[in-house]
């Protein structure tokens, strides 16, 4: 059986007061950090020393996503200030597997996200470098944008990749993320689901995290 994991975004949370917020997703799997340098994406959030404050007064594990330029200079920080996961886009690493080498050889999971124009298939052979293949389901920059129902299809044949390989790849989907679209992405294969908007913009993020856990289970075990 297929777990379906929830990682809230916390673009979405109030920045001036980050650690409240974290007590607010306690049902959730991982905390998702959008890391943005204005330069791969048109807008900047924060790096290495907010990113490890959250490490340190974090319960939940850190999913960090890099939206920046020079992924292979930055990305080993945040795997050696101990987040669980590091995703770097395919689009800003000149040597992929050497990076994906290196998180792992710190201690971290192995990410590489791919935008919404990026095909899967020239990454396909980088599989067994993985623990998670991040699908943009938006153009990456800016939490609340809908979802882009046009990667479905890339979805499906990234989870028919995962699923042939027989490889423990996690296949994550980020932006757009709602109770309705979460369905058509665990339908198409997704495994962890990434939700900014859709956890704090809910008077209850908690709930939300435990309703789109919920809606995602249901696809997963309707299309078994
Ligand atoms: O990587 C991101 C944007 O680039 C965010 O993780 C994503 O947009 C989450 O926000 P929302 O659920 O509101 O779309
Ligand atoms: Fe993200």
């Amino acid at each position: 059986m297929t777990a379906c994991c929830i990682n809230p975004s916390i673009l979405s949370a109030d920045f001036a007061n980050l650690q409240a917020e974290l007590a607010r997703i306690a049902s959730a799997d991982a905390v998702h950090v959008d890391v943005m340098d204005n330069s791969f994406v048109p807008n900047l959030t924060l790096g290495l020393p907010v990113v490890k404050r959250i490490q340190e007064v974090s319960d939940l594990p850190l999913d960090v996503h890099l939206m920046i330029d020079d992924a292979d200079r930055w990305a080993p920080g945040y795997a050696e200030l101990g987040a669980a996961s590091v995703t770097f886009h395919a689009e800003a690493a000149a040597a992929p597997i050497r990076l994906a080498r290196e998180l792992r050889s710190i201690g971290s999971k192995a990410g590489m996200a791919l935008r919404p124009a990026t095909p899967v298939e020239p990454y396909l052979d980088l599989l067994g470098e993985l623990d998670l293949l991040l699908i943009m389901t938006v153009e990456p920059g800016f939490g609340g944008q809908p979802f882009l129902d046009v990667m479905l299809p890339k979805i499906r044949r990234a989870a028919e990749a995962i699923r042939g390989s027989g490889l423990p790849v996690a296949l994550q989907v980020d932006g757009g993320i709602t109770e309705d679209t979460i369905l058509r992405a665990a339908d198409a294969g997704a495994t962890v689901f990434v939700a900014g908007s859709a956890v704090y913009g809910a008077d209850d993020p908690d709930q939300a995290v435990v309703r789109l856990r919920e809606a995602a289970q249901r696809a997963v075990d309707e299309r078994r």
